[in-house]
């Protein structure tokens, strides 16, 4: 061991490699005190500050761990929200008590910097001795370790609370960590902080189980009171979580369900049901959801109560066996796993999406035209806490760039000439407490990507010759045919705003991609022509069809083909699927396509709404079309 400095603290730890327990400090304590001696070689008088990854190597350790910060992000803010007046910093780690989110309050802000509290700093009790955060992963439990408790004396103003977060299958995934330097914190305080701690964990392990487990049922014992059905962890009674299929067999269970229940992977994969280890009150498949739910262990002993969610699936079959989606989805969840269908990336999307719902993150659609970006955009508004306030959309591509400023931002009477007397509020303003879609936001001029930045960070406006900013709440939804990382490349789109934009990236595949394309034509053929039956013939074509107008163009098909099909019956000849080119973009195809084109606008009198309809594509793809092949727009 390297030589040691004697201070009054470090002969205290150094006591323990005789005294065990009696130097005055917990047993947990000392004993981790000893393993740092023993095991970790560490001095407790070494100075200075933890190891810190740096920025370049951050970038690439946080990256693969994107999602499970996403949900974790909601619960750090509320934990924040209540701990930050105790001057409490909150962090999350991974398993290696690498620090990957941080939530700082402004006030102790300079003081956590100066002691690299912060995102990137490492915390494993084998560098730095016994800590909160090293500690809690070592030992896999909650702890609080208070100022004198911390192994080297360069922490020991600190008083940290952390509790571990297990992943779906019961392993161990962070550590959620709270630390104040503030001396005036009393006993019952630090004690309070810790359970709020724990609780915050729980409801991060409950979104990491319900992301991975959400088109199953899941039963989310009850963890308070003295036999709820959790386990106790040091002291705290833990929830856990059960997933189960429609036959009641176990698929998954968190770490505490399965420490409470004795499950262990091997039972789990053996199938075992729910009744080979609780007994529940009969007909909790027809209460409503999120009822309570009384559960016993098999040998009789109280697991308080469980509440019960069904799988979105299941839901979903309750609400579409209908032909015709004529009323507005009554539940938002299911008609984003119905849009998701059986395409299983985009189904995992849409857990992700479900998981984070209360969470306002900037969610960024990506797909070719006709794929249903658009649809997806307002079914996620519908789906989430903003669903009753307003729905505000722009199309980027669709606007005359001197335009967009304008209607997006707002500006006041008389801000320019031309402008309307009494101003405009802008649809930024328009979309305060709802949200603000975005559509083809890779055509936004440079210069307008920069003030929507500014309006992102400060989360105000400044309408053009106002003189003070509008404060903004909204969730922002942007959607692009482009590839934004690729334009980021180019320099034709701001590196900054696109990493704003896309908290959530969701590709939304083409229709020849769709590994649920069967289903997916038989979903829309119930809805355009609910009356007629596709010819195997017809069903081949339609499955070997490149669809390039993807699902608006399936669309367009298959109404067509319920007015010419015969005898109820649509046969391949109905189908008008025009011949693909390959290597799209050749010269003749470009050529073909103005004439087609042109065509089409000459005989809607130059109307591109109108045009676009008939077309089989929308009006932004349109223009986007004529922009490229004549180089020009045509008027509004
Ligand atoms: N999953 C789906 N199931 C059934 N119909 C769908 C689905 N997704 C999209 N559609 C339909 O496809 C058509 C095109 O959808 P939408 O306008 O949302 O596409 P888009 O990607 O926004 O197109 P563009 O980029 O051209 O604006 C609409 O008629 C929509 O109802």
């Amino acid at each position: 061991m390297a030589s040691l400095k004697t201070t009054h603290h470090a002969e205290r730890v150094l006591s323990t490699l005789q005294t065990l327990p009696s130097v005055g400090a917990e047993p947990r304590i000392a004993s981790s005190w000893r393993r740092c001696l023993v095991e970790h070689k560490l001095d407790p008088a070494r100075d200075g500050p933890p190891r810190t990854l740096t920025q370049a190597e951050l970038k690439d350790f946080i990256q693969p761990m994107d999602g499970l910060i996403h949900l974790a992000m909601p619960e750090i803010e509320t934990l924040y929200r209540l701990v930050r007046d105790g001057g409490y910093c909150v962090n999350f780690t991974d398993t290696n008590a690498v620090m990957i989110a941080s939530r700082i309050p402004p006030a102790d802000e300079a003081l956590f910097r100066q002691w690299k509290l912060y995102t990137g700093s490492i915390f494993a009790e084998a560098i730095e001795g016994t800590n909160g955060v090293g500690t809690c992963l070592a030992e896999e439990r909650p702890i609080s370790v208070h100022r004198a408790d911390h192994f080297r004396e360069h922490w020991a103003t600190m008083s940290c609370k952390v509790a571990p977060v297990f992943d779906h299958a019961g392993r161990l995934a962070g550590a959620l960590n709270i630390t104040s330097c503030r001396t005036e914190l009393a006993r019952p305080a630090n004690d309070l902080a810790l359970a709020v701690t724990v609780e915050a964990a729980r409801r991060i392990e409950e979104r990491i189980f319900r992301a991975h487990f959400g088109t199953a049922w899941i039963a989310s014992l009850n963890g308070g009171g003295e036999d709820g059905g959790g386990q106790n962890v040091g002291g705290f009674n833990v929830g856990g979580f059960l997933a189960f299929d429609d036959d009641q067999k176990i698929i998954g269970a968190s770490r505490a369900a399965r420490l409470g229940l004795g499950l262990s992977d091997a039972a789990i994969q053996a199938g075992t049901r729910l009744s080979d280890v609780v007994v529940i009150d009969k007909g909790f498949e027809r209460a409503a959801p999120e009822t309570p739910i009384g559960m016993r262990r098999r040998d009789g002993t109280r697991l308080g109560h469980a509440r019960i969610s069904q799988p979105a699936a299941q839901r979903r079959s309750a609400t579409t066996i209908r032909h015709r989606p004529a009323r507005p989805p009554q539940d938002g969840q299911a008609a984003l796993m119905r849009l998701a269908g059986g395409h299983a990336a985009l189904a995992r999307d849409v857990r992700r999406l479900i998981a984070l719902a209360d969470h306002d993150l900037p969610v960024l659609l990506h797909g070719e035209t006709g794929t249903g970006k658009d649809l997806f955009a307002r079914t996620l508004h519908a789906a989430g806490s903003r669903a009753g306030r307003p729905y505000v959309a722009l199309n980027c591509a669709a606007m005359p760039e001197s335009l967009i400023d304008s209607e997006l931002f707002g500006y006041e009477a008389g801000a320019f000439t031309g402008a309307r007397r009494e101003g405009s509020k802008g649809l930024i303003v328009q979309a305060d407490k709802g949200t603000l879609f975005l559509d083809e936001i890779g055509d936004m001029p440079l210069a307008l990507q920069t003030r929507l930045l500014r309006v992102l960070e400060n989360r105000e406006v400044l309408p053009l010759g106002a003189g003070r900013p509008v404060p903004v709440d909204f969730r922002l939804i942007s959607a692009s045919h482009q590839d934004l990382a690729e334009l980021t490349r180019d320099g034709r789109f701001r590196a900054d705003l696109y990493y704003r934009l896309r908290g959530l990236q969701v590709d939304l595949p083409a229709l020849r991609e769709r590994t649920d394309k069967a289903a997916l034509i038989d979903a829309v053929a119930r809805e355009e022509a609910p009356e007629a039956l596709i010819s195997p013939a017809a069903r081949a074509a339609l499955l070997g069809y490149g669809w390039p107008g993807n699902i608006r163009q399936l669309r367009h098909v298959l109404r067509l083909a319920a007015c010419t099909a015969e005898a109820g019956v649509i046969a391949a000849d109905d189908l008008d699927l025009p011949a693909l080119g390959h290597g799209g973009g050749t010269p003749s195809l470009a050529a073909a396509e103005r004439t087609v084109i042109d065509d089409v606008l000459r005989s809607h009198a130059g109307r591109v709404p109108e045009a676009a309809g008939a077309l089989g594509i929308s009006r932004a793809t349109l223009y986007r079309k004529l922009k490229r092949l004549r180089g020009i727009t045509p008027g509004l």
